[in-house]
C-alpha cells in the first residue's frame, strides 16, 4: 500500500505486508470457519444510528470514567498476547502509546515485557489479564506482582478452559510467543511437534476446572453468619472467584461473557465488572457477534456493574454503537497489533487517536455532546420495530 492509512483498517494491510506470515495469521486469525470472526464485525454493520440534529455540538466531550479512572475517549487497549511479534520494543511501546492517547491498557499475562518493565515504562492506568493456571500459586504470584506495580484491575478470561482451534496457528505449527511474567515460573516448551504449540501448552497449564460452583459463605466467626444461617439464610460464593479475591484487594473483571446466565452469576459473584467478549472470535466459532449480545447483557446486570464490550471494533461509529447499547467502554485488540507491526508506537498512537477522531465526529453528526448523551434511541437494530420500517 502506497499512500498512508486513513482509517484502522488500512493498517491490517501494512503489518501483513510487514509480519512473516506465522505471525500476521496469529494475530489476524479466529477459531475454526471464523464464522464469529466475520461476524463480529458484521454485526455492527447492521445497526444505524438516528442522528438528531439542532444540538449544540460545538464542544464534544468524550471523557469518560472506567472503575473511577478518568480517561480520554471509552476506547480501552485489549489484553493480547506476544506484542515483541510485532515490534521490537514490544508491551512497552504499546503502554506509552495508551498513555499519550490517556487511556487504559490491559497487559495481557502472556506479554512479552514483564508486569514490571511495563509498570516501569510510562504512567497509564493498566489494569492486568489473568489467566488461572493448574499452578494456582502461580496466578496469585502474577496477581500479586501486579498489585505491588500499580496496576489497577485484574481482569480474569473466562472464555479459555482450553484454546479454541486457530487452524492457521495449526497448520503453521505456531510457537507459544516468549512469555516474560513466566520466566523462572513456568516453561513454554512443549514436547509436541503436531499443530500449533502454543494450543498444546495452553491446553496443559490452564486449569480448566474453573466454575462458577459455589460453597456457602465462610466467615463462621461472625455474629451475623449465625444469626442469619438461623433464620435459614446462608450466603453462597462462587469458591472460584473467592478464591481469586483472596489474593488480592484490586476490583475483579470477568472478560468472556456473553449469556444473561452468565452475567447474573458475575454480578451475583461479586464481580466489579463485566467485559462482554468472544475472544475476538479464536476460541468458540458460531459464538454470538459481541454486540448482538451485549443488550441482554446489560439487561441482566442492570446497572450494578459496568459493562465492557470488545470484538470488532474498527469504527468510531462502532464505538458509538456500543454505548448506545450500553456499553461503558469497548476494548480494542487487533487494530493495535496491527499499528504495531505496521509503525511501532507511533502506529499505535494513530490507532487510538483515529478511533478517536472517529468518535468525536459521530457525537457531533448525532447531536451527542457528551458520552452520557448518546442513548439507546440514538440506534435501531433489527429487533427494534419502529414506526418508519412498519
Ligand atoms: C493475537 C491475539 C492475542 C490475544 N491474547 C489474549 C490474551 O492473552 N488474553 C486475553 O484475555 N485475550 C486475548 N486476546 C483477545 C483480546 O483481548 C480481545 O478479546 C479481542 O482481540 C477483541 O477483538 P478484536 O481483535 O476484534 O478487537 C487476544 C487476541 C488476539 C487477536
Ligand atoms: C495461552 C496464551 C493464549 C493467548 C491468547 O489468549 C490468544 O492467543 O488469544
Amino acid at each position: 500500500m502506497s499512500s498512508e492509512p486513513v482509517n484502522v483498517n488500512d493498517f491490517k494491510e501494512l503489518a501483513r505486508l510487514k509480519l512473516p506470515k506465522m505471525y500476521y495469521d496469529f494475530y489476524a486469525g479466529g477459531a475454526e470457519d471464523e464464522h464469529t470472526l466475520r461476524e463480529n464485525i458484521q454485526a455492527f454493520c447492521r445497526i444505524m444510528i438516528r442522528p438528531r440534529v439542532l444540538v449544540d455540538v460545538s464542544q464534544i466531550d468524550m471523557s469518560t470514567t472506567i472503575l473511577g479512572h478518568r480517561i480520554s475517549a471509552p476506547i480501552l487497549v485489549a489484553p493480547t498476547a506476544g506484542h515483541k511479534l510485532a515490534f521490537h520494543e514490544g508491551e512497552l511501546a504499546t503502554a506509552r502509546a495508551a498513555a499519550a492517547a490517556k487511556t487504559i491498557m490491559i497487559l495481557s499475562y502472556s506479554s512479552t515485557c514483564s508486569i514490571e518493565e511495563v509498570a516501569s515504562s510510562c504512567n497509564a492506568v493498566r489494569f492486568f489479564q489473568l489467566y488461572i493456571f493448574k499452578r494456582r500459586d502461580i496466578s496469585a504470584l502474577l496477581v500479586q506482582r501486579a498489585e505491588r506495580f500499580g496496576y489497577k484491575a485484574i481482569v480474569l478470561t473466562a472464555d479459555t478452559p482450553r484454546l479454541g482451534r486457530r487452524e492457521a496457528d495449526i497448520k503453521n505449527k505456531m510457537i507459544a510467543p516468549p512469555m516474560k511474567n513466566l520466566e523462572g515460573l513456568m516453561s513454554i516448551d512443549v514436547n509436541s511437534d503436531q499443530g500449533s504449540k502454543l494450543e498444546t501448552y495452553a491446553n496443559e497449564t490452564l486449569d480448566a476446572s474453573l466454575s462458577w460452583e459455589v460453597c456457602p459463605i465462610s466467615c463462621s466467626d461472625s455474629f451475623y453468619f449465625y444469626f442469619l444461617s438461623s433464620l435459614g439464610i446462608i450466603f453462597y460464593h462462587p469458591q472460584d472467584i473467592m478464591w481469586l479475591r483472596s489474593t488480592t484487594s484490586l476490583p475483579i473483571l470477568i472478560k468472556g461473557i456473553l449469556t444473561h446466565e452468565d452475567a447474573t452469576k458475575a454480578v451475583e459473584g461479586g464481580v466489579d465488572g463485566i467485559i462482554v467478549s468472544n475472544h475476538g472470535a479464536r476460541q468458540l466459532d458460531f459464538a454470538p457477534a459481541t454486540i448482538s449480545v451485549l443488550e441482554e447483557v446489560v439487561h441482566a446486570v442492570k446497572g450494578k456493574i459496568p459493562v465492557l464490550l470488545d470484538g470488532g471494533v474498527r469504527r468510531g461509529t462502532d464505538v458509538f454503537k456500543a454505548l448506545a447499547l450500553g456499553a461503558q467502554a469497548v476494548l480494542i485488540g487487533r487494530p493495535v497489533l496491527f499499528g504495531l507491526a505496521a509503525k511501532g508506537e507511533g502506529g499505535v498512537r494513530t490507532v487510538l487517536e483515529m478511533l478517536k477522531n472517529e468518535l468525536e465526529i459521530s457525537m457531533a453528526l448525532s447531536g451527542c455532546p457528551c458520552i452520557k448523551d448518546i442513548t439507546r434511541s440514538h440506534v435501531r437494530t433489527q429487533h427494534d420495530k419502529l414506526p418508519s420500517m412498519l
